[in-house]
């Protein structure tokens, strides 16, 4: 089977832990532990998050007083790949040797007149009290959200329409190589009128862009990894129960919060409606049982799935 995997940002860095680069690596050792095995069975694109990181390096970048304009986001967006990009390659090595690993830089495009551009909802970096936001966003011309008790910097995140790079990391698969790449959705990048490529100051979904990243690589399934052990039926209530089965409409159906779960909703809807597969959100330690049909929310066209076997 080929099957793209997205990483959640949790996955990497756990709400509360400090973004040394000593308790990130501990958490990709642990992912790629429960990676190993599938990459070992499957053709393996592994894609990941950069929320906290890209934040971290804007705040750097920001605070230099060395630099007359901070880098852009498309700078920090490639920064962010080569980092966990770097992490990831490691562990995957260590953990299969024998077994090519190609970590890659890559560009996403995404329209130059998305709206998204005008109304910021992709949160980066750390979560702050409302004082502290409120300041931050005051002297360093922010725009802020509420990142459920906390607030957090927010940045535009346009839609993704295409991993520029998609025929390389279809070669590489090819070949027998584990692919790391679409990190941080992939460093978004627009099409000018002289035809040639430039970066834009924004922050791509990476589940989106694993969805259409799966669909043109015509990949079988979509796992989404995150830190929750299923897509839940009323989320945070008494009567809060995992969706175990269901066809994107009925998904679709449901309401869910666009700076969490709704995009990995979506990634996972629009995958399976393109392309036919299966698709699954759930934990990452349960990765192996969700292909399996025994864990996560599953997502098919007709909201049955028996597993791999
Ligand atoms: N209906 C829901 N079911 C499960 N989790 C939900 C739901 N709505 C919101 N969430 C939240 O979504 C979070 C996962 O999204 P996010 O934090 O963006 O993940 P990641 O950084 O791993 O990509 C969960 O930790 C949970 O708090
Ligand atoms: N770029 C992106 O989607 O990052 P997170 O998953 O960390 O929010």
């Amino acid at each position: 089977m080929r099957i793209v995997v997205a990483l959640g940002g949790n996955a990497l860095l756990r709400r509360g832990q400090r973004p040394d680069a000593e308790v990130q690596e501990d958490n990709v050792r642990r992912a790629v532990a429960a990676l190993a095995p599938l990459a070992d069975q499957h053709e393996l694109v592994l894609t990941h998050g950069n929320g906290p990181q890209v934040g971290v390096l804007a705040m750097q970048s920001a605070s230099d007083p060395h630099l007359s304009t901070p880098y852009p986001f498309d700078v920090l967006g490639a920064q962010t790949q080569g980092m966990i990009g770097y992490w990831l390659l490691q562990a995957m090595q260590n953990r299969l040797p024998g077994r090519h690993v190609a970590a890659i830089i890559n560009q996403t495009l995404v329209g130059a007149a998305d709206p998204a551009f005008d109304d910021p909802t992709k949160f980066v970096g750390e979560v702050y009290d409302r004082d502290e936001a409120d300041r931050l966003a005051a002297e360093r011309g922010w725009t802020v959200r509420a990142d459920g008790s906390g607030w957090r910097r927010v940045v535009g995140s346009p839609h993704p329409l295409r991993v520029v790079e998609t025929p390389l990391i279809r070669l590489l698969l090819e070949s027998g190589a584990v692919v790391v790449c679409a990190g941080g959705g992939g460093v978004p990048v627009v099409r000018g009128d002289d035809g040639e490529l430039r970066g834009v100051e924004a922050v791509v979904d990476k589940d989106l862009t694993s969805a259409v990243l799966a669909e043109a690589l015509d990949a079988d399934a979509l796992l989404v990894l995150t830190d929750v052990s299923a897509v839940m039926r009323d989320f945070g209530t008494e009567r809060e129960a995992p969706i175990a089965r269901e066809t994107p409409s009925g998904l679709r159906s449901l309401t869910f919060p666009s700076g969490s779960m709704g995009p990995k909703v979506e990634a996972a809807c629009r995958f399976v409606e393109l392309t036919g597969g299966v698709a699954a959100i759930g934990a990452l330690e349960d990765v192996a049982e969700m292909l399996a049909g025994r864990a996560g929310t599953v997502v098919t066209p007709t909201g049955r799935y028996d597993g791999v076997r």
